[in-house]
């Protein structure tokens, strides 16, 4: 029995951080979206009581440090789930990139094995376990548009945000969540105005979100790697009404409506960029598989 599960990436159209907290992670809130840009994950069940990962990404561990195979380890360990399953990854999600392909990958693993060892567990269930393996796994979960504070694991469903086009430009380089957020001042940082942009979305005004996107960890990441300030700044110049990195970075990603700049900021990047990807967001929160 196999079955085939859609990971989408996510961006953060808006994300701050408030303080950090005794336990050693960061209070935030965060405005995500899903993207149309997904790793595919495939689960076969086995017979023998094991897990098993094939990747062909040689940055994607193939063992228990791949976080789909500690969501699989976690529902069976939880239910004492005697059966086991293969599960093939396959990668479009830029790794170590800001755009949760990891978190993802295992928020497809929990909703699909739910299905195929019949756990018969909810979405809200699946998402309280995911934050069991990261801060981003509630939110991938449920996919869709929203807003997320705590670590980030307590989700505020949002409607879908106005439409447009996403242009993403990743550069050479992988970013270390860890590190950025360890080298983050939060006395020094300009705090995006959140509610503001829960309005925008909720008015599906575009250039209110275009006015309102802001990103915490965005100055940690341009002084260590100044390559990705440089990507913003040709995006801008090629005409996105705005222009963002996505979570702990490098991923920049710029917003437009008309097909015309789409194709010009794309033409414009590609060659000077590792990766460049021009994709819709998904919207609001619909079944994912
Ligand atoms: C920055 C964000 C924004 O969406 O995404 P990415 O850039 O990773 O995609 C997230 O907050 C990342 O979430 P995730 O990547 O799941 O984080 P975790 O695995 O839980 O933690 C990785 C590291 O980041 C730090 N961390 C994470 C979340 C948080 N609210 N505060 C933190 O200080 C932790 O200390 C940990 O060392
Ligand atoms: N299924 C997976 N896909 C990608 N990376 C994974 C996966 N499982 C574990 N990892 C590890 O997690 C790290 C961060 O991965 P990723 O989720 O792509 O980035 P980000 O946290 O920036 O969104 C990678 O460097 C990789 O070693």
């Amino acid at each position: 029995m196999k079955l085939l599960v859609k990971a989408p990436a996510k961006i953060n159209l808006a994300l701050d951080v408030l303080y950090k907290r005794p336990d050693g992670y960061h209070e935030v809130e965060m405005i995500m979206t899903t993207i149309d840009l997904a790793d595919r994950v495939e689960l076969t069940l086995l017979n023998q009581n094991e897990i098993r990962i094939l990747s062909h990404n040689r940055y994607v561990p193939d063992d228990q440090r791949n976080l789909a195979y500690q969501a699989a380890q976690l529902l069976k360990e939880r239910f004492n789930v005697k059966k086991g399953v293969m599960i093939s990854i396959e990668k479009t999600i830029p790794v170590a990139a800001g755009l949760a392909g990891g978190s993802s990958d295992a928020a497809a693993t929990l909703r699909g094995l739910n299905k195929l060892w019949d756990l018969g567990l909810t979405l809200d269930e699946l998402a309280e376990l995911g934050s069991e393996i990261g801060s981003d796994v509630s939110f991938c979960v449920y996919g869709g548009t929203a807003l997320a504070k705590g670590r980030g694991e307590i989700i505020t469903e949002l409607p879908a945000p106005p439409t447009c086009w996403v242009i993403l430009a990743k550069p050479f380089i992988g970013v270390s969540t860890s590190e950025v957020y360890k080298r983050l001042d939060v006395n020094q940082v300009h705090h995006p105005n959140i509610a503001e942009m829960v309005d925008a979305i909720r008015q599906t005004n575009y250039q209110k979100v275009c006015d309102y996107v802001g990103n915490v960890l965005e100055d940690v990441t341009l002084k260590l790697h100044p390559e990705v300030a440089q990507i913003k700044e040709q995006m801008k110049r090629f005409g996105a009404d705005a222009v963002l990195m996505s979570g702990s970075g490098p991923t920049v990603f710029g917003l437009v409506q008309h097909d015309s700049r789409m194709h010009r900021i794309y033409n414009g990047l590609r060659g000077f960029c590792d990766q460049v990807f021009a994709v819709r967001m998904l919207g609001e929160r619909h079944l994912l598989d």
